[in-house]
């Protein structure tokens, strides 16, 4: 008997499969924490929460018996994944089911901001007939700009398009095509953020968009736009954001999601131009519906051994390929997060190139592990069983073939991206007791070894180049691992990749690139 232990409020219609099932036996503690919850977890199969249970390492730690962690929705920043992974443990979430009430919820706020409805209402209620306080603008010819055009910026688009609003976008994987599709004019970051008489956000919270909207983003946008965050607290500057408001630069904002959750009494709530709700977004009945359904049909596939949809970490391949592809998939994955950190521009096209004894194996696991690396970097909740239907609903061609050429190595694998400004490639091999090593960058030969902070300098190969980079990471106590360098002619283009012990401060990085020799930098995080 499966033991099956709910922990956040869960749709009775999801949660009445389980029931029903012979196999499985259902334990509801909703609010369930600490010592109960960690004994609770002793014996539980699966576990399935909502973004209130923190599943935290500990907790995993204690989970002796858990396959799965389902997550009833999309974030799943309440759950120590890697932890989870670690232990072997599937984790799986709902990315479909609460889009469309996220893009209305983001849309109800939008004209309860634009028409100050939830300060008219107190007002009201409290006895005033104030209506000169509460004149409002429309959403008619407004520009409405759009960070991060995922499912439900797209859904979004939609709904404002539908009120004649003019469509700005933000998403560093937006094609042309895509956008002419939508129906919305695709811009830079800077564009969009000039651009916007409201500014929307929703883009998953990562190192790259945590304070993307910033004091600096601030000043660069219209006088009196409105600002709304119905994805997830921290991408915008809340300090920031309130200061932009007392200036009178922001004239409004509407939060959904807060840096912490539940903020209590917030500096933001003092000021009257910013109306919130508790992350309310997913909170309808056909939201939790479909997120339970979907949650709970994965966990009884997962429990009773049956193909799933929706692993947040987990390929799901036989377990004999798997131990055959398994000495491949580090560096499948490194040199998918390698070529994207090193091309910049929207992706249209990646080859993976296999030969030698790699070749000889089934490498659509591998292919799809490479384009997870690719995609994570901007996406959320990629995963290997997902990432193929990610690419190809971005309009990303993924070409997987297979060479006799091996280069002289007994296996490689190359990855060629495409994007709208830029074609980059990334070698790799396997060295047999070495572990992996990056062997090609774009045409320069290179033995890197793909792991920790990398640096990227493209620049002219002039004497005393390499000695100044040298000399600077030196100066600010940064200690270089392993440096490979290379060159397509003597005195013409040339590459340095640097292998460094920690990340090299902003500072650092402004003196490096004001060296006359360096063409480029990029920071590689692997
Ligand atoms: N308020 C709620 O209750 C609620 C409900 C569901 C989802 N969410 C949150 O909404 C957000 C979006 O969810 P989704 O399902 O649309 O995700 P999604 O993965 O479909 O879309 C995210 C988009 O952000 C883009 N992106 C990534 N980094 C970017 C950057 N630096 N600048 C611009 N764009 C960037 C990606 O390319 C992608 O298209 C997530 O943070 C999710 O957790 C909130
Ligand atoms: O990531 C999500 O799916 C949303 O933030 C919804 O969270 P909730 O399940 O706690 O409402």
């Amino acid at each position: 008997m499966y033991k099956v232990l709910i922990t956040d409020p869960l749709s009775e219609q999801g949660i009445y499969q389980l029931l029903e099932a012979e196999d499985v036996e259902v334990k509801r503690k909703p609010g369930l924490t600490g010592e109960e919850l960690f004994s609770a977890i002793e014996t539980a199969d699966a576990l399935l929460v909502r973004s209130q249970t923190k599943v935290t390492a500990e907790l995993i730690e204690k989970a002796s018996r858990l396959k799965v962690i389902a997550r009833a929705g999309v974030g799943v920043d309440n759950i120590d994944v890697p932890a989870a992974t670690k232990k072997g443990i599937i984790v799986v979430n709902a990315p479909d089911g609460n889009t469309i009430s996220t893009a209305e919820h983001t849309f109800a706020m939008l004209i309860a901001l634009a028409r100050n409805i939830p300060q008219a209402y107190r007002s009201v209620i409290s006895g005033e007939w104030n209506r000169k306080n509460f004149v409002g603008v429309e959403l008619n010819q407004k520009t409405l700009s759009i960070i991060g055009l995922g499912r439900i910026g797209t859904e979004l688009a939609k709904r404002a398009k539908a009120f004649r609003m003019n469509v700005v976008a933000f998403d560093p994987y937006l094609s042309d095509e895509r956008a002419a599709k939508i129906g919305v004019k695709k811009a830079t970051f800077e564009e969009a953020i000039a651009a916007g008489d409201f500014i929307t956000v929703h883009t998953p919270l990562t190192k790259e968009t945590r304070h993307l909207i910033n004091k600096e983003t601030f000043s660069l946008m219209k006088d009196g736009v409105r600002i709304l965050n119905c994805a997830r607290g921290g991408i915008i500057d809340e300090e920031a954001l309130y200061d932009a408001i007392q200036s009178g630069k922001v004239a409004g904002a509407a939060l959904d999601v807060f840096e912490n959750e539940p903020p209590g009494e917030h500096p933001l709530f003092s000021l009257p131009q910013v109306i919130a709700t508790p992350h309310l977004g997913a909170s309808t009945l056909e939201a939790q519906e479909n997120v339970a359904v979907d949650v709970c049909e994965e966990v009884l596939h997962i429990l009773r051994g049956e193909p799933f949809k929706n692993a947040v970490n987990l390929p799901s391949i036989p377990a004999e390929l798997q131990q055959k592809l398994a000495p491949y998939q580090e560096l499948a994955e490194k040199l998918g997060k390698f070529i994207s950190q090193v091309a910049s521009g929207a992706l249209t096209k990646i080859t993976v190139t296999y030969s030698g004894e790699v070749a000889e194996l089934e490498v659509a696991p591998l292919t799809r592990t490479i384009l997870k690396g690719v995609l994570s970097h901007h996406l959320t909740d990629v995963n290997y069983v997902n990432a193929p239907h990610l690419a190809k609903q971005r309009g990303i061609q993924v070409v997987e073939q297979k060479t006799a050429n091996t280069h002289g190595f007994t296996q490689l694998i190359k990855v060629e991206v495409v994007t709208a400004t830029d074609i980059r490639s990334v070698a790799g091999t396997l060295l047999n007791g070495f572990g992996s090593r990056i062997t090609k960058i774009d045409d320069y030969p290179v033995d890197v070894t793909p792991q920790g902070h990398l640096v990227f300098v493209q620049h002219r190969d002039q004497p005393g180049a390499i000695g100044r980079v040298g000399t600077l990471l030196g100066s600010h106590d940064i200690n270089i691992a392993t440096m490979q360098v290379g060159r397509q002619a003597i005195g013409g283009q040339a590459i340095m990749v640097l292998r460094i012990d920690k990340p090299l401060p902003q500072s650092l990085i402004a003196s490096l690139q004001e060296l006359k020799e360096i063409q480029s930098l990029i920071e590689i995080d692997l």
